[in-house]
């Protein structure tokens, strides 16, 4: 895809995981033994947590009425005995800091699963977003333990998956985490000390590594798995599952690691897509070459207009890898509002000293901050930039017409303020040299509760940005607009809130697109 993008939030999220610019979503696993609750949960597995929670939330799917599937439903359902323990909730209210106007709870709960899977050593699963959050729980279609194994086919097949499928799944799903004897006492006992209080016991000997472990244990006989070998003979689940195609499968996966893997990649794919047939999934998001960050323009106070933000540089190369940014020629060049070029409207971005991780690639940030003389503008820019400083320039262009960048409305952040009294002010510059402005307002996005669920759900209101008067340039009027920062009053803090800055002139609209939450106190 080209930037800007709905799904911009989510790729960042996807691409950056430490560091600079750091998308926050990784922390939350790593390392894959990581507890839960930034590491206060003794015995838990968030990553593990994590994995079983798409799954029960995809376990409502119906291949016959094309309902349910990865939808957020489970926010809704986590008081069944299906759903038992606290991980459920626990996850979503990590997951819920990361729903926004463009990433729904079930479209984190995904990234969440494919991030966690790939920082445990597991395959690498494509993403595509679009998912849409459920309003009500699905029906009560998650397998339990202590039903028999016609029940589980049956479960797997209303779900789209067959009786080979279906032992992939749970093998893929039980090679990280355990079973806690807190929730599950028919199946695990004598396991809870004070550094277990939960009474975990791990499906396999790494369960902190996303490795075929589950399948070469349970195929030599070493298995340690309390749903295969428990000492519950109902409850052994696992056992009947694996060895449904006469152990077929299980074979297979001890035998061959890099099957395991890749199996287990396009399985987990299916069911992370598995989705209500009215939702349309998105492209497969991968990382962007190069891409803006947080790089927006403003007006200065001497008239002028100021770019700032980021470029970020992405890539698998060896010579990504090696790169040292300080070394990077990175160049920003753009086009006037007339979308004219000149050898002047050119800048240098300089290295971010702290670096960034990822688990794709490399990827580097450079900060941007550049004067534009107002009458000129901007139209868009490319990126001319390389590895190091002799090697020849690769010239970025966002696929082709450029990066687009709009001068026409444009948030002033050094304005916009928070009152004490919870209201938002947010200041914004409109050119004024272009004929008459009929509408001009803030698209603003806040979260509230989804009551039955502990996610949020987003709520987005619009507020007229009135004319206030000049600004420093007399090419650009200002406007503001004030509204309650929790509109209709039942508003969380959790989840992000973006607004848009919107402005439109002779029937063409000109928006400045997901500006961040405002702080400022005015
Ligand atoms: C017949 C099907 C299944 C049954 C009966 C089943 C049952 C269970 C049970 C009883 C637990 C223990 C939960 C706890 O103590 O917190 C568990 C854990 C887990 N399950 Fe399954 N499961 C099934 C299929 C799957 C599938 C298909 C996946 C994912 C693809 C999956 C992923 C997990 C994970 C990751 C855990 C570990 C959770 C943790 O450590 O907190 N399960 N499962």
């Amino acid at each position: 895809y080209v930037w800007p993008s709905p799904y911009d939030f989510l790729e960042d999220a996807y691409t950056v995981s430490s560091g600079f610019a750091d998308g926050g979503i990784v922390d939350g696993v790593n390392p894959c033994s990581f507890e839960p609750i930034g590491g206060r949960l003794a015995g838990r597995q968030a990553a593990a947590e994590w994995l079983r929670l798409a799954y029960h939330d995809s376990a409502t799917y119906n291949i016959e009425t094309g309902l349910g599937g990865l939808d957020a439903s489970i926010g809704f359902e986590t008081n069944r005995p299906q759903n038992i323990g606290r991980s459920m909730n626990d996850s979503l209210v990590f997951f819920a800091a990361f729903q926004s106007k463009t990433s729904s709870m079930a479209d984190v709960m995904a990234l969440g699963v494919i991030l966690a899977i790939k920082n445990c050593g597991g395959p690498s699963i494509p993403f595509r977003a679009g998912r849409i959050d459920a309003e009500s729980g699905g029906p009560e279609t998650v397998p339990e333990p202590q039903q028999d194994l016609e029940s589980h086919t049956s479960a797997f097949a209303l779900q789209g998956f067959n009786v080979t499928e279906m032992i992939g799944l749970v093998a893929c799903g039980h090679t990280i985490g355990g079973v806690h004897q807190v929730d599950f006492p028919l199946s695990v006992e004598g396991a809870i000390t004070s550094s277990n209080p939960d009474g975990v016991v791990h499906f396999d000997s790494t369960f902190d590594s996303f490795d075929n472990r589950i399948a070469t244990q349970w195929i030599d006989g070493t298995s340690v798995d309390p749903l295969a070998v428990g000492f519950n003979e109902t409850t052994n689940s696992d056992a009947r599952i694996f060895a449904a195609d006469g152990n077929r499968t299980m074979q297979a996966f001890a035998q061959d690691p890099d099957f395991f893997s890749a199996q287990c990649g396009s399985l987990l794919e299916r069911m992370l897509n598995t989705v209500p047939k009215t939702v349309q999934l998105s492209e497969v998001i991968e990382p962007l070459p190069v891409k803006p960050f947080e790089l927006f323009a403003s007006l200065a106070s001497n008239g002028s207009l100021v770019l700032s933000g980021y470029v970020r540089i992405f890539g698998t190369s060896a010579a990504a890898a090696a790169a040292s940014p300080a070394n990077m020629p990175v160049t920003l060049n753009w086009k006037d509002r007339n979308g004219r070029t000149n050898a002047s409207y050119s800048t240098s971005a300089v290295a971010v000293s702290q670096t960034s991780g990822s688990l794709w690639g490399s990827v580097h940030f450079f900060q941007v901050s550049a004067a534009i003389d107002a009458s000129l503008g901007i139209s868009s820019f490319v990126v001319d930039w390389a590895y190091d400083n002799s090697g020849t320039l690769t010239h970025s262009d966002n696929g082709g017409a450029g990066f687009p960048f709009q001068d026409v409305a444009l948030h002033q952040p050094d304005k916009s303020c928070r009152g004490d009294d919870l209201t938002t002010t947010i200041y914004a510059v409109i050119r004024n040299d272009m004929g008459p402005v009929t509408d001009a307002y803030v698209e603003y996005t806040s979260n509230v509760n989804h009551v039955g669920s502990i996610s949020v759900k987003q709520v987005t209101i619009r507020a007229p940005l009135a004319h206030v008067g000049n600004s420093t340039s007399l090419l650009y009027d200002t406007y503001n607009a004030t509204f309650p920062t929790y509109p209709d009053g039942t508003q969380t803090d959790e989840g992000r809130i973006t607004f848009d800055v919107v402005a439109v002139i002779g029937g063409e609209t000109y928006v400045s697109l997901s500006n961040p939450e405002v702080f400022a106190l005015c």
